[in-house]
């Protein structure tokens, strides 16, 4: 599969959106495109590096891949910095060292899904239910490369029509909801209560909090301003946006790998 190295941002999300995600003609399913990138983001990975480890299906491939490196002697004296249980026991069960931000503050490099990536390589994450712990660790890495197939690619924040998830303490979750959902009215907000398929009660964090799933019919326009006046409001822990974070953008998609670096 061709790969394909770009450097500027913005015109490169316009290549990318314009690559024909729409083609009738479907060959890879989206989990072998998700393996495609992650498997492109481990050849960033050093012997000796000390890795933030993301959280759901595409993150799943690269930790899988990183195992895999070090049993066969390819990899060696890595330490992972798990942001999730599910990761953490992934990687134990591969045999990777671990460790966490007390013991290591500085992180060499993450790797990580996306569920929105904008053309300024901002994202939506934790529709997983780990945003805060990837934020966390993810802020505090000298390299961050999002892995995605193309379907994650929108015009801009919340463009997808799927959630931007808020966590939550639970302490009074209708009033935070209540208070995200009047913060962005223009927008057209609706703000849902994750509920857990598993049990049909609300979906706790590995934090212990709930998340508030917000679904926007328009732009929200200002990142920034709207992630701070997000976060100016008490009850609320963390939000899914993670703006100018990430270093290095990998996008499978049906015509190739393209890598693209902010
Ligand atoms: O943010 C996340 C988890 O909290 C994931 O990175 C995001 O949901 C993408 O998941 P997937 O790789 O399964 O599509």
């Amino acid at each position: 599969m061709a790969t394909a190295y770009l450097g500027s941002k913005k015109a490169n999300a316009a290549a990318l959106m314009s690559s024909p995600s729409s083609s009738p003609q479907r060959i890879l399913s989206q989990d072998e495109l998700k393996k495609i990138a992650a498997y492109k983001a481990v050849e960033f990975v050093e012997s000796g590096m000390v890795l933030g480890l993301g959280t759901g299906s595409t993150a799943k491939h690269a930790i899988d891949r990183i195992g895999e490196l070090l049993q066969q002697g390819k990899l060696a004296n890595i330490v992972g910095i798990p942001t999730s249980t599910i990761t953490h026991e992934q990687a134990l069960s591969l045999g990777i060292p671990l460790s966490d931000l007390d013991n290591h503050p500085v992180l060499d490099l993450a790797i990580d899904g996306a569920d929105e990536v904008d053309p300024d390589m901002n994202l939506v994450k934790g529709r997983g239910g780990s945003l805060l712990r990837e934020k966390m660790i993810e802020g505090c890495c000298k390299k961050f490369v999002v892995i995605v197939d193309e379907s994650k690619l929108v015009d801009y924040v919340g463009g997808s029509g799927l959630a931007m998830p808020v966590e939550i303490v639970p302490f009074c979750w209708k009033f935070t909801a209540h208070k995200l959902q009047s913060l962005f009215a223009e927008a057209g907000c609706d703000a849902k209560l994750r509920i857990s398929p598993q049990n049909g009660k609300p979906y706790v964090t590995d934090n212990g909090n709930f998340i508030i799933d917000l679904y926007f019919k328009k732009d929200i326009g200002d990142l920034k301003a709207a992630g701070d006046a997000i976060l100016r409001l008490a009850g609320v822990v963390e939000h899914g946006m993670f703006i100018d974070m990430a270093t290095t953008l990998i996008v499978a998609g049906e015509l190739g790998v393209t890598v693209w670096i902010g």
